[in-house]
Order: C-alpha cells, then structure tokens, then sequence
C-alpha cells in the first residue's frame, strides 16, 4: 500500500490530522511530544468511481464506493515531532525517521495559528511566525540522511576508487531501507561536482538535499486554520508556497464524528454537510458546527484534510486509478463483482505494468489488454488513463 507520512515540529496537529484522516484515537495534547512511537493506519483518498457515469451498481473489493465516490486505501504514518538541532540529539532527535522513510510523501504540517513556538511550546495566538519553521524541518531530515549516507565515509572513498565500484550504487547501498532508489540517486548527482574524490562535506549535503527532493516530495499543510490569527498567516505563506493547503483538523474530527454517530451526514473533502438529527445536538454542538461552516468550509473549500491527501497520491506521486476487470462487457471479476478493484498506478504505465501491479502471475501470462469502455484491444505501449477500466486477457 502507498504510504504517506506525516511530519513537523512538535505540538502542530500531526496526530490530530492523523487521526481525522484513519479514524484513529491516538493521544493528541497542547504539549510538545504527545506521540513518541509512531502510529499507522489506513485512510483514502477519493476519485469519482466509473460506476455513475457507466450507471451500474458496483461491488467494490479493495476499495470503498459511497454515492459514486471511491475511496481507495493509502497507508498513513504519524511519527513524532522534530526540533531545530534534532540531530545533535535535541528533542527526542531524529532516529525515528526510519519509519518516515517508509513513506513515499510526506505532509509537512505547521502551526498556521502561531500559537506554539519553535520548539512546539505553547505561547500566545499569533505571537511565533509560522514561516520560521517551514525550512528548519527539511534540513533536520537532510542532516539525518547526510549521518547515514557520510557513515565510514573515507573508508567507502578508498574502497570505491580500490575496486572501481560504481559511486552511485554506493550510495545506493547506504540508504538501503529509505525506499530510495538508485534512480534518484543519478538524477540528485546531476548537479554535483562530477569527480567523488573532490567531494567535500558540503558536497555531500548537498547531494543529500537533492536526493531528499527527488525522493521524497514534501507539501506543506497550514493547520489550525480555524483559529483567528490564521488567516492572515495563510496569505503570507501562500506567497513564498503558492501551493500550501489550509487544513483543520479539528474540524476534520468534529464532522467525522458527528457523522459516524449519525447526527450528519458529511464525506470528507466536501464543503457541506447536512444536519440529520438536530433534536440530538445541544446548543454548543450546534454553534460549533455553524462556525466550521462559516470560517472553515464556506473560507476554504473543505477542511484540506483530504485535500491534502488527494494532492499527495494525484499529484505530487502522479498517480492514476485504473480498474482491472475481467469481463469487459460486464465490468466484473471472475465472480461477477462489478468494477471490484481500483489500482493506484503511476501515470503512463502500460496494461502490461497494470498485471504485474496486480499480481506477478497475471504478468507473467499477460498477453494483451482490452480498454473495456471502448471494447477495443489496446497496444502494448499505450499508456493507461485516469479511470480506464482494464480487461487483462492472459495465457492458460
Ligand atoms: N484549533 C485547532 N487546534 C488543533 C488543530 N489540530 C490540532 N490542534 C490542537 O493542537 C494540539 C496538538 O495536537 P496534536 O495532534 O497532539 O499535535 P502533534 O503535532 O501530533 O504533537 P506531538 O505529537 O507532540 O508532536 C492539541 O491541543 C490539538 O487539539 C486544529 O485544526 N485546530
Ligand atoms: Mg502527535
């Protein structure tokens, strides 16, 4: 499963957008290091599913349809908050960037409101600026990486240049388990002086740098923005990070709740919600949800939780839904579900990709593949579309 993780300094909502996002309880406080161990849980994201258009009624397997949206599963990781100085060992340092690693994104979250400072203390809404945090987090995570990547470092020069090893698949091998591929590597050395052997440290900091972008693409959520001293911090941000998403997560658990219980009915990413059993909420309820009305969904669009999700997966992973089928006139599986499973594919993969995506076997016997909206048998290097619906036709 995809996975995404978040991140930033301590005390921001990391846990609290977790838990928003999986349905999860985990502890979440107005201190610093509430989470110590990290958490993982599955939340989605959301693309409208074909069954509407085609209007038929599906069977969904690996996923979940509700009024023709999917909800196709991703794995989030919530780790523990990182201080200024993190790798001289400040905080709880950073050794449990291990399980960030396993991401393939990450969200960055910051305080939107100031209301804590660098370090994650609570202080005065609106008295620590929120921009001052957004650099520090990146080069805390290039810090660790650069200790594990310069780990026995003159020993690995002189034995690259001994046995003519290949400097990039080197590098490769010490960060083995960041999910890191070599690939990257090569593209991040691009820019850097071309002979190792001239390599100083801020050489390698920089290579490391370059790998962590290519790697591991980071956004930047804005949370807290339902509190007063956000919106105003929101404009700033926006201007340096056009693409920062304003998120509550406070919010986010409030509709989630009162949806599960019944009292609403809400889907996460929508800008409304609608009130089932008024009788049941008190005054305060009532007053709370009107005011994410006005100032969350009416101000932003929704509350970015699953914005942000979306914008992980769709965007900065490129990734598309395609649906394996095996009969293409029907849409279905072997059983007779309709369009059962939806796949996470990177954008341009082939039908051939799509089998061995779902499963090595089905690769392994691939013979053509039918684009089941056209009925027609499709090349073996066209490149599968965002909702395509895919009859894989295999030997034997
Ligand atoms: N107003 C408001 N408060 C929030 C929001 N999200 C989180 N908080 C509050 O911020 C505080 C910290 O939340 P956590 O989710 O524990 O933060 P964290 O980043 O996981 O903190 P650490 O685990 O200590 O690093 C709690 O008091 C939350 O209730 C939000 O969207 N709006
Ligand atoms: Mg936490």
């Amino acid at each position: 499963m995809l996975q995404i993780a978040v991140c930033g300094k301590p005390n921001v909502g990391k846990s609290s957008f977790f838990n928003s996002a999986t349905a999860s309880t985990v502890e979440m406080a107005n201190y610093p290091f509430t989470t110590i161990d990290a958490n993982k849980a599955v939340a989605h994201v959301i693309k409208d599913c074909p069954c509407k258009e085609l209007e038929v009624t599906c069977n969904p397997h690996n996923s979940i349809c509700i009024d023709g949206k999917r909800l196709l599963p991703i794995e989030l990781i919530d780790v523990a908050g990182l201080v200024p100085g993190a790798h001289e060992g400040k905080g709880l340092g950073n050794k449990f960037l291990d399980d960030l690693m396993q991401a393939k994104v990450f969200i960055h979250v910051i305080d939107a409101s100031g209301s804590t400072d660098i370090e994650g203390n609570p202080v005065d809404p609106g008295s620590h600026d929120p921009l001052e945090d957004i650099q520090f987090l990146e080069e805390e995570i290039v810090m660790w990486m650069y200790g594990i990547l310069s780990r026995n470092w003159v020993r690995l020069i002189r034995k690259v240049g001994a046995e003519h090893l290949d400097i990039s698949k080197v590098l490769f091998d010490q960060l083995s388990g960041t999910g890191i591929t070599i690939e990257d590597i090569i593209e991040a050395k691009r820019n850097i002086e071309p002979d190792y052997n001239k390599w100083e440290e801020k050489d390698l900091i920089e290579l490391t740098r370059n790998i962590l972008r290519i790697a591991k693409p980071m956004m930047i959520i804005a949370n807290k923005a339902d509190l007063p001293t956000s919106a105003a911090n929101i404009e700033r941000i926006k201007e340096k990070y056009p693409y920062v998403i304003p998120t509550s997560a406070e919010s986010e658990i409030a509709l989630v709740r009162a949806a599960e219980a019944g009292l609403i009915s809400y889907i996460s990413g929508d800008d409304h919600f609608e009130i089932l059993q008024a009788d049941k909420l008190n005054p305060n309820q009532l007053k709370a949800l009107e005011y994410i009305q006005t100032n969350i969904l009416d101000k932003y669009g929704s509350t970015g939780v699953q914005k942000a999700l979306n914008y992980g997966i769709f965007e900065l992973l490129d990734r598309i839904v395609v649906y394996p089928v095996q009969d293409e006139h029907k849409y279905t599986d072997q059983k007779g579900n309709v369009l059962p499973d939806g796949f996470l594919v990177p954008n341009g993969a082939t039908p051939r990709e799509l089998a061995y995506i779902v499963h090595t076997d089905i690769g392994d016997k691939f013979m053509h593949a039918v684009d089941a909206r056209r009925n027609m048998r499709v090349a073996s290097d066209y490149e599968l579309k965002d909702g395509d619906i895919i009859s894989i036709v295999t030997r034997g």
